[in-house]
């Protein structure tokens, strides 16, 4: 499965220039947050049905990864939320290499279980929580 189509890059310029030096330097740059890893996950748009690319926290553990829809603790799930929960089959690039995989979002223990990984691997995501109402949404990608 590839995603097919007109790259738009995000309005965010931090997320585009990231997306656009991680992908340059073929995920050997732009691949880290304050010296934690940073990963790019490329999936379709919700309402543009173009393709979008964004940079997110690396949550991986035993070569499963996971994706936080932090968006900092805003009050609203990121816009790349619904592209997941629209269009679930996406690429995730981990430094050099880029996988295809589908997107499922979590409840209950096995979101605990995947959030605990994530603060492990992110702090800012507990911190993150306690600023909003809204349960941050832990998506799993599982291989194709
Ligand atoms: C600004 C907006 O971005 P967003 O999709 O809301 O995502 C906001 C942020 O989550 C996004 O910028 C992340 O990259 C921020 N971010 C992280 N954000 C997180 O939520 N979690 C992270 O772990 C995370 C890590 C991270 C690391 C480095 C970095 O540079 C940024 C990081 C955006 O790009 N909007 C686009 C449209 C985006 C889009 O996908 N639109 C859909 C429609 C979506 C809908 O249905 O609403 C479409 O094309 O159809 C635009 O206005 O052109």
């Amino acid at each position: 499965m590839s995603l097919q189509g007109e790259y738009q890059p995000s309005a965010m310029e931090m997320a585009r220039e990231q997306v656009a030096l991680f992908e340059s330097s073929n995920g050997t740059e732009g691949n880290l947050m304050r010296g934690r890893p940073v990963i790019v996950l490329t999936m379709r748009g919700n309402k543009s049905g173009t393709i979008r690319k964004t940079p997110l926290m690396r949550v991986e553990h035993e070569g499963q990864y996971a994706v936080v829809a932090s968006l900092g603790g805003a009050p609203k799930h990121p816009e790349w939320y619904w592209n997941l929960k629209a269009h679930p089959e996406v690429q995730l690039q981990d430094g050099p290499v880029r996988r295809d995989y589908v997107a499922r979002e979590l409840a209950g223990a096995e979101r605990e279980e995947w959030w605990e990984r994530a603060v492990a691997a992110w702090p800012d995501y507990a911190e993150y929580q306690t600023k909003t109402e809204r349960q941050i949404p832990v998506f799993v990608l599982e291989p194709v």
